[in-house]
Protein backbone atom coordinates (compact mmCIF):
# COMPACT_ATOMS: atom_id res chain seq x y z
CA UNK A 1 0.00 0.00 0.00
CA UNK A 2 1.26 3.56 -0.82
CA UNK A 3 1.78 5.68 2.18
CA UNK A 4 -1.55 7.43 2.96
CA UNK A 5 -1.94 10.87 1.78
CA UNK A 6 -3.85 13.72 4.55
CA UNK A 7 -7.40 13.84 3.70
CA UNK A 8 -8.49 17.70 2.48
CA UNK A 9 -11.60 19.19 2.20
CA UNK A 10 -12.63 17.97 -0.68
CA UNK A 11 -11.66 13.97 0.16
CA UNK A 12 -12.83 13.59 3.53
CA UNK A 13 -11.55 10.59 5.77
CA UNK A 14 -12.94 7.48 5.83
CA UNK A 15 -14.96 6.60 8.96
CA UNK A 16 -14.84 2.97 10.53
CA UNK A 17 -17.37 2.53 13.10
CA UNK A 18 -15.91 0.00 16.33
CA UNK A 19 -18.04 -1.60 18.86
CA UNK A 20 -16.92 -0.77 22.34
CA UNK A 21 -16.42 -3.24 25.01
CA UNK A 22 -14.75 -6.43 24.67
CA UNK A 23 -14.45 -6.35 20.31
CA UNK A 24 -12.54 -3.17 20.60
CA UNK A 25 -10.60 -4.61 22.96
CA UNK A 26 -9.82 -7.84 20.68
CA UNK A 27 -9.27 -5.71 17.51
CA UNK A 28 -7.14 -3.24 19.02
CA UNK A 29 -4.06 -5.51 18.05
CA UNK A 30 -5.01 -6.07 14.17
CA UNK A 31 -5.82 -1.80 14.14
CA UNK A 32 -1.89 -1.86 15.02
CA UNK A 33 -1.11 -4.02 12.25
CA UNK A 34 -3.38 -2.73 9.22
CA UNK A 35 -1.67 1.15 10.16
CA UNK A 36 -5.06 2.39 11.68
CA UNK A 37 -3.73 2.39 14.98
CA UNK A 38 -6.77 4.90 16.81
CA UNK A 39 -5.45 7.58 19.15
CA UNK A 40 -5.03 6.82 22.46
CA UNK A 41 -8.00 8.30 24.16
CA UNK A 42 -10.70 6.06 22.16
CA UNK A 43 -9.45 2.68 24.17
CA UNK A 44 -10.15 4.46 27.65
CA UNK A 45 -13.32 4.50 28.85
CA UNK A 46 -12.80 8.39 30.31
CA UNK A 47 -12.88 10.24 27.53
CA UNK A 48 -16.80 11.66 26.05
CA UNK A 49 -15.13 11.71 22.82
CA UNK A 50 -16.76 9.46 19.72
CA UNK A 51 -14.71 10.18 16.84
CA UNK A 52 -10.79 10.04 16.96
CA UNK A 53 -7.87 10.01 14.45
CA UNK A 54 -6.16 7.09 13.01
CA UNK A 55 -2.51 7.01 12.67
CA UNK A 56 -4.01 6.70 8.57
CA UNK A 57 -4.78 10.15 8.31
CA UNK A 58 -7.78 9.06 5.95
CA UNK A 59 -9.61 7.18 8.26
CA UNK A 60 -11.11 8.26 11.68
CA UNK A 61 -12.98 5.68 14.04
CA UNK A 62 -16.26 6.36 15.76
CA UNK A 63 -16.71 4.53 19.08
CA UNK A 64 -20.42 3.26 18.95
CA UNK A 65 -22.65 0.35 20.75
CA UNK A 66 -22.48 -2.95 18.95
CA UNK A 67 -26.05 -2.77 17.51
CA UNK A 68 -25.21 0.51 16.19
CA UNK A 69 -22.05 -0.33 14.46
CA UNK A 70 -24.31 -1.96 11.46
CA UNK A 71 -26.64 0.74 11.78
CA UNK A 72 -24.09 3.84 11.18
CA UNK A 73 -22.60 1.76 8.46
CA UNK A 74 -25.99 0.59 6.57
CA UNK A 75 -27.05 4.36 6.74
CA UNK A 76 -23.85 5.24 5.25
CA UNK A 77 -22.68 7.59 8.46
CA UNK A 78 -20.08 5.17 8.61
CA UNK A 79 -18.40 3.62 5.43
CA UNK A 80 -17.11 0.74 7.16
CA UNK A 81 -17.05 -1.20 10.24
CA UNK A 82 -16.61 -4.23 12.59
CA UNK A 83 -18.94 -5.89 14.64
CA UNK A 84 -20.27 -9.52 15.45
CA UNK A 85 -22.35 -11.73 13.33
CA UNK A 86 -25.45 -11.74 15.71
CA UNK A 87 -25.62 -8.13 15.20
CA UNK A 88 -25.92 -8.38 11.11
CA UNK A 89 -28.14 -11.94 11.36
CA UNK A 90 -30.43 -10.06 13.67
CA UNK A 91 -30.97 -6.80 11.26
CA UNK A 92 -30.07 -7.92 8.08
CA UNK A 93 -29.41 -5.00 6.48
CA UNK A 94 -29.41 -5.00 2.38
CA UNK A 95 -27.14 -2.04 2.24
CA UNK A 96 -24.02 -4.06 4.14
CA UNK A 97 -21.50 -6.08 2.58
CA UNK A 98 -19.76 -8.56 5.01
CA UNK A 99 -16.42 -9.72 3.39
CA UNK A 100 -14.05 -10.74 5.65
CA UNK A 101 -14.40 -12.70 8.80
CA UNK A 102 -11.99 -11.53 11.62
CA UNK A 103 -11.98 -15.00 13.41
CA UNK A 104 -12.47 -13.11 16.85
CA UNK A 105 -15.51 -12.67 19.36
CA UNK A 106 -15.77 -16.41 18.82
CA UNK A 107 -19.19 -17.30 20.49
CA UNK A 108 -22.44 -18.83 19.58
CA UNK A 109 -26.21 -17.69 19.73
CA UNK A 110 -28.01 -20.20 21.40
CA UNK A 111 -31.49 -21.17 22.98
CA UNK A 112 -31.50 -21.89 26.77
CA UNK A 113 -33.73 -22.76 29.25
CA UNK A 114 -34.21 -23.68 33.25
CA UNK A 115 -31.71 -26.98 34.04
CA UNK A 116 -34.59 -28.76 35.32
CA UNK A 117 -37.54 -28.62 32.11
CA UNK A 118 -36.85 -31.39 29.66
CA UNK A 119 -34.22 -30.13 27.59
CA UNK A 120 -35.06 -32.09 24.32
CA UNK A 121 -35.99 -29.15 21.02
CA UNK A 122 -38.19 -32.40 19.85
CA UNK A 123 -40.67 -31.09 22.55
CA UNK A 124 -41.25 -28.21 20.89
CA UNK A 125 -42.74 -29.99 17.65
CA UNK A 126 -45.64 -29.91 20.47
CA UNK A 127 -46.08 -26.11 20.49
CA UNK A 128 -48.10 -23.65 18.81
CA UNK A 129 -46.20 -20.32 21.21
CA UNK A 130 -43.59 -19.90 23.36
CA UNK A 131 -42.12 -17.17 25.51
CA UNK A 132 -39.12 -16.32 24.48
CA UNK A 133 -36.72 -13.16 26.70
CA UNK A 134 -33.80 -12.11 24.06
CA UNK A 135 -32.11 -9.13 22.96
CA UNK A 136 -32.49 -10.77 19.28
CA UNK A 137 -36.46 -10.38 18.82
CA UNK A 138 -35.74 -10.95 14.52
CA UNK A 139 -33.00 -14.49 15.25
CA UNK A 140 -36.00 -16.04 17.84
CA UNK A 141 -38.99 -14.96 16.04
CA UNK A 142 -36.99 -16.41 12.42
CA UNK A 143 -35.86 -19.47 14.56
CA UNK A 144 -39.46 -20.38 16.08
CA UNK A 145 -40.96 -19.58 13.04
CA UNK A 146 -38.88 -22.20 11.34
CA UNK A 147 -40.20 -24.87 13.43
CA UNK A 148 -44.16 -23.16 13.41
CA UNK A 149 -43.72 -21.82 16.85
CA UNK A 150 -44.77 -18.13 17.43
CA UNK A 151 -42.75 -16.59 19.42
CA UNK A 152 -43.69 -13.72 21.87
CA UNK A 153 -40.87 -11.59 22.52
CA UNK A 154 -39.96 -10.45 26.08
CA UNK A 155 -37.36 -7.64 24.60
CA UNK A 156 -34.55 -7.02 26.88
CA UNK A 157 -31.19 -5.48 26.60
CA UNK A 158 -29.24 -7.20 29.24
CA UNK A 159 -29.58 -10.27 32.02
CA UNK A 160 -31.52 -12.07 29.95
CA UNK A 161 -30.59 -15.02 32.05
CA UNK A 162 -32.67 -14.13 34.63
CA UNK A 163 -35.96 -13.97 32.88
CA UNK A 164 -36.66 -17.46 33.09
CA UNK A 165 -36.45 -17.79 37.00
CA UNK A 166 -38.37 -14.24 37.43
CA UNK A 167 -41.27 -15.72 35.64
CA UNK A 168 -41.24 -13.23 32.40
CA UNK A 169 -40.36 -16.14 30.01
CA UNK A 170 -39.70 -19.41 29.27
CA UNK A 171 -36.76 -19.54 27.27
CA UNK A 172 -33.79 -17.23 26.72
CA UNK A 173 -32.10 -16.45 22.81
CA UNK A 174 -28.38 -15.10 23.95
CA UNK A 175 -24.83 -15.36 23.69
CA UNK A 176 -23.15 -18.35 25.10
CA UNK A 177 -18.95 -18.21 24.64
CA UNK A 178 -17.88 -20.60 27.83
CA UNK A 179 -21.05 -21.56 29.59
CA UNK A 180 -20.39 -20.35 32.99
CA UNK A 181 -23.68 -17.18 32.88
CA UNK A 182 -25.92 -19.79 32.04
CA UNK A 183 -24.47 -22.43 34.82
CA UNK A 184 -24.42 -19.70 37.14
CA UNK A 185 -28.17 -19.21 37.03
CA UNK A 186 -29.75 -22.57 36.34
CA UNK A 187 -29.55 -22.53 32.83
CA UNK A 188 -28.87 -24.91 29.91
CA UNK A 189 -28.16 -24.54 26.60
CA UNK A 190 -31.04 -26.86 24.54
CA UNK A 191 -30.07 -25.87 20.65
CA UNK A 192 -27.45 -23.82 19.00
CA UNK A 193 -29.03 -21.32 16.77
CA UNK A 194 -25.45 -19.90 14.87
CA UNK A 195 -21.89 -19.76 15.44
CA UNK A 196 -20.75 -16.44 15.78
CA UNK A 197 -17.27 -14.21 14.72
CA UNK A 198 -17.21 -10.55 14.17
CA UNK A 199 -16.66 -9.41 10.58
CA UNK A 200 -15.39 -6.41 8.87
CA UNK A 201 -18.64 -4.83 6.92
CA UNK A 202 -18.57 -2.27 3.96
CA UNK A 203 -21.47 0.20 3.19
CA UNK A 204 -22.36 -1.05 -0.44
CA UNK A 205 -22.63 2.51 -1.60
CA UNK A 206 -19.23 3.73 -0.23
CA UNK A 207 -17.86 0.48 -1.69
CA UNK A 208 -18.31 1.66 -5.32
CA UNK A 209 -17.97 5.39 -4.95
CA UNK A 210 -14.46 5.24 -2.91
CA UNK A 211 -13.63 1.42 -4.19
CA UNK A 212 -9.94 1.90 -4.25
CA UNK A 213 -9.80 3.12 -0.45
CA UNK A 214 -11.88 0.74 0.63
CA UNK A 215 -10.22 -2.44 -0.96
CA UNK A 216 -7.10 -1.43 0.73
CA UNK A 217 -8.30 -1.33 3.81
CA UNK A 218 -9.57 -4.88 3.25
CA UNK A 219 -6.01 -5.72 2.01
CA UNK A 220 -4.24 -4.59 5.43
CA UNK A 221 -7.38 -6.39 7.58
CA UNK A 222 -6.57 -9.52 5.61
CA UNK A 223 -3.04 -9.35 6.00
CA UNK A 224 -3.43 -8.22 9.74
CA UNK A 225 -5.40 -11.19 10.38
CA UNK A 226 -3.20 -14.18 8.68
CA UNK A 227 -0.11 -12.70 10.97
CA UNK A 228 -2.24 -11.79 14.33
CA UNK A 229 -4.74 -14.35 13.98
CA UNK A 230 -3.90 -16.74 16.91
CA UNK A 231 -3.50 -13.67 19.44
CA UNK A 232 -6.68 -12.01 18.70
CA UNK A 233 -9.42 -14.03 20.19
CA UNK A 234 -11.82 -12.68 22.99
N1 LIG B 1 -19.32 -14.02 25.91
C1 LIG B 1 -18.88 -13.65 24.73
N2 LIG B 1 -17.82 -14.24 24.20
C2 LIG B 1 -17.36 -13.84 23.00
N3 LIG B 1 -17.92 -12.88 22.23
C3 LIG B 1 -18.98 -12.28 22.72
C4 LIG B 1 -19.51 -12.63 23.97
N4 LIG B 1 -20.54 -11.83 24.22
C5 LIG B 1 -20.65 -11.02 23.14
N5 LIG B 1 -19.73 -11.31 22.22
C6 LIG B 1 -19.53 -10.64 20.91
O1 LIG B 1 -19.19 -9.31 21.19
C7 LIG B 1 -20.18 -8.42 20.67
C8 LIG B 1 -20.34 -7.26 21.62
O2 LIG B 1 -20.74 -7.77 22.87
P1 LIG B 1 -20.55 -6.93 24.20
O3 LIG B 1 -21.03 -7.81 25.29
O4 LIG B 1 -19.18 -6.32 24.26
O5 LIG B 1 -21.48 -5.74 23.93
P2 LIG B 1 -22.98 -5.56 24.32
O6 LIG B 1 -23.10 -5.64 25.81
O7 LIG B 1 -23.83 -6.47 23.49
O8 LIG B 1 -23.12 -4.11 23.74
P3 LIG B 1 -23.74 -2.84 24.36
O9 LIG B 1 -23.07 -2.62 25.70
O10 LIG B 1 -23.35 -1.83 23.35
O11 LIG B 1 -25.20 -3.13 24.41
C9 LIG B 1 -21.42 -9.26 20.47
O12 LIG B 1 -22.25 -8.71 19.46
C10 LIG B 1 -20.82 -10.60 20.07
O13 LIG B 1 -20.54 -10.64 18.68
O1 LIG C 1 -20.99 -18.21 28.09
P1 LIG C 1 -20.27 -17.09 28.76
O2 LIG C 1 -18.78 -17.18 28.60
O3 LIG C 1 -20.68 -16.94 30.20
O4 LIG C 1 -20.66 -15.73 28.00
C1 LIG C 1 -22.02 -15.42 27.78
C2 LIG C 1 -22.37 -14.08 28.34
O5 LIG C 1 -21.61 -13.06 27.64
C3 LIG C 1 -22.53 -12.07 27.18
O6 LIG C 1 -22.79 -11.14 28.18
P2 LIG C 1 -21.80 -9.96 28.55
O7 LIG C 1 -20.66 -10.48 29.37
O8 LIG C 1 -21.41 -9.22 27.31
O9 LIG C 1 -22.74 -9.07 29.43
P3 LIG C 1 -24.06 -8.25 29.04
O10 LIG C 1 -24.36 -8.41 27.57
O11 LIG C 1 -25.14 -8.84 29.91
O12 LIG C 1 -23.69 -6.85 29.36
C4 LIG C 1 -23.82 -12.85 26.92
O13 LIG C 1 -24.94 -11.98 26.88
C5 LIG C 1 -23.86 -13.82 28.07
O14 LIG C 1 -24.50 -13.30 29.21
Amino acid sequence: MTAPQPATKDHQPLILALPKGRILKAVTPLLEQAGLTPSDDCLGDSSRKLRFPTSNPNIDVVRVRSFDVATFVATGGAHIGICGADVLMEFDYPAIYAPLDLGIGKCRISVAQPENLPHSADEWSQWSEVRAATKYPAITRRYFAARGINANIVHLHGAMELAPMLGLSRLIVDLVDTGSTLRANGLREVETIASVTSRVIVNRTALKTRPEEITAILDTFRAACKTSLPLATV
